[in-house]
């Protein structure tokens, strides 16, 4: 509106009645930033190459694109969507939906009175939904790429110079292209553990998970962390018996304490046994199946575990192979990461990084933003990403699904704070669907009652987190949510409630 306003008062025409007050905001203040700053219009060079075609980077390239900065997409494994929609968000989702919907068949449908004589699975089925979601995905993202007029070249790239990457074509070519700014984005790779080898058979990454052939009857999952909670709750589901070794004394270690124990207790009740403060040492693959050895984390006598799938899921590693970052100087931490200033530029000029490359949550979202704060700086506006208020979920069943701070994070900080809690228990949508497993609990300082963090068990825990995560980014209270009247009968409520019992006190409890 304001925009409109000094469009008229500076004498701009509106080309058309479609054009929206956001597409003449961008447009004008890149028309004059396009004269200012000498960016290309119509030769080879592009304003912006983006490396790396994940959530990050093809986010990144229809941002700039639409910015009106001439864009190229450089992506090495033939599709877009990157880890996220190939062999990780997209793929688990689709597994974790069917294998729930099987496991609600057999735990839960005859509750609500749907009796059936047998239900099974047909693994090969499940795989061809999860791919059909997948391919029909990636194809969409080409589409936003002609759409948004976004150039894709399918193939490695590796910088030549900090304004040139050399691309192999996957169809056997070579070329190289030439960007006024370069945004590194190629994502992160699992990380290895000594002495386990991934074969993608019996030793599997998440992407071997992704496309077992066979139900395992015995899975071993290292790392009680998302990919591990989530795959191991897939395979459990089905029909194999999961066992979590876990390094730390804990499962999701970044998780707050409280909702962590009651999450750990219904994952237990689902059959998935832990076994944490424990760390793999040794794996042999000579037989037929794996034999782990294991030792406590501290140290001490070794116990061996058999399995006939491993799945490693001990963290991710940046990912930057084959790029030559040393030959332009691009500097990294001690573990790869590429480091990066607020407005995501590397130590060189024209040079960027977003995304699992940098570091931050490995989560798409953030990937996402940081890819449009990066191209909004590019184009001289200002971009903003706020690591802090970065929603996470994992999406067993219940979700569990957190935003801002735990509470061992506000102790550690000193900060004087209250705690509101809602449990499911008392919610009446949760108990007429029968799914009353989980709460929803508050943070907020003592004295502002602005709130802290907000951590949801359930089972549209990933939905209902966004509210949360609105009042997080606004500074809200925990009065200002209380205070919002919310639809019944919903799980909504339970947030609402939770914040009347952090300011004051709770109706249905
Ligand atoms: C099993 C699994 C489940 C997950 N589930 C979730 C979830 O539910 N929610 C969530 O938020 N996050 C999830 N994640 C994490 C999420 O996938 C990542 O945080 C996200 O994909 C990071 O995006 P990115 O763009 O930085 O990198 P990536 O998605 O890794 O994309 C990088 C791309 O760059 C390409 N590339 C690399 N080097 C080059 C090169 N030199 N030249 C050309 N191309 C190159 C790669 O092929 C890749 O496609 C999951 C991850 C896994 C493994
Ligand atoms: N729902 C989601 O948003 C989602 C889902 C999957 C993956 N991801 C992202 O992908 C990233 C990688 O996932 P992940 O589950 O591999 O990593 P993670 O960091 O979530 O968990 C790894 C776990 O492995 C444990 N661990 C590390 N070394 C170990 C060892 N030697 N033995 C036993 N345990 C060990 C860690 O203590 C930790 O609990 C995550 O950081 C997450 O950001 C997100």
């Amino acid at each position: 509106m304001a925009m409109a306003n000094l469009a008229r008062r500076k004498g701009y025409q509106l080309a058309t009645k479609s054009v929206s007050s956001e597409t003449l905001r961008y447009s004008l203040s890149l028309s004059s930033f396009i004269r200012s700053r000498g960016f290309a219009s119509g030769s080879d060079e592009n304003d912006v190459v983006v490396i790396g075609g994940g959530p990050g980077g093809y986010v990144a390239a229809i941002k700039a694109a639409q910015l009106g900065l001439k864009t190229t997409c450089i992506e090495k494994r033939g599709a877009l969507g990157g880890t996220c929609l190939n062999v990780g968000c997209i793929p688990s989702k689709a597994l974790l939906h069917s294998s729930h919907m099987y496991h609600e068949a057999q735990h839960a449908f005859a509750n609500h009175g749907i009796k059936f004589s047998s239900v099974e699975v047909d693994l090969a089925a499940m795989m061809a939904q999860k791919d059909k979601a997948v391919s029909n995905l990636t194809r969409g993202i080409e589409g936003l790429f002609k759409k948004n007029k976004v150039s894709y070249v399918k193939g490695y790239g590796k910088f030549v110079s900090p304004s040139e990457v050399s691309v192999e074509t996957l169809d056997g070519g070579n070329t190289v292209v030439k960007g006024k700014h370069i945004i590194i984005a190629t994502g992160s790779d699992v990380k290895s553990l000594p002495g386990v080898t991934i074969d993608e058979k019996k030793i599997v990454s998440s992407t071997g998970a992704l496309a077992l052939t066979e139900i395992p009857k015995k899975l071993v999952v290292i790392g009680a962390g998302y990919i591990g909670l989530e795959m191991g709750s897939v395979w459990g589901r089905i029909g194999s018996e999961v066992t979590v070794v876990e390094f730390a004394p804990d499962i999701v270690p970044s998780m707050d304490g409280e909702v962590r124990k009651q999450f750990q207790r219904s994952l237990e009740k689902q059959g998935m046994k832990f076994m944490l403060k424990t760390k793999v040492v040794g794996v042999d693959t000579s037989g037929d199946g794996v034999k782990l050895t294991l030792e406590p984390a501290a140290g001490g006598e070794q116990t061996t575990l058999e399995a006939d799938v491993v799945l490693v899921s001990a963290g991710r590693t940046p990912f930057t192979a084959g790029l030559a970052l040393d030959k332009i100087g691009v500097e990294t931490d001690k573990i790869g990461r590429i480091l990066v200033n607020e407005r995501f530029a590397t130590n060189v000029s024209g040079v960027y990084a977003i995304g699992d490359v940098i570091p931050g949550p490995m989560l798409a979202h953030k990937a996402e933003e940081d890819g449009v704060a990066c191209v909004e700086y590019i184009a001289g506006k200002v971009g903003h990403v706020d690591y802090d208020k970065v929603p996470g979920v994992v999406y067993t069943n219940p979700e569990v699904a957190s935003v801002g701070k735990t509470e061992e994070q506000v102790k550690e900080l000193g900060v004087e704070y209250r705690v509101g809690k809602f449990p499911f228990m008392a919610n009446s949508r949760a108990k007429a669907i029968d799914n009353a497993e989980g709460l929803v609990k508050i943070l907020a300082e003592k004295e502002t009652d602005k709130i802290l963090g907000v951590h949801i068990m359930a089972p549209n825990a990933g939905e209902l987190i966004h509210e949360a995560a609105i009042a997080l980014q606004y500074d809200a209270s925990s009065e200002d949510i209380a205070r919002v009247c919310h639809a019944h009968p919903t799980m909504s409520e339970a947030v609402k409630e939770a914040a009347m019992a952090t300011y004051d006190k709770p109706i249905h409890i």
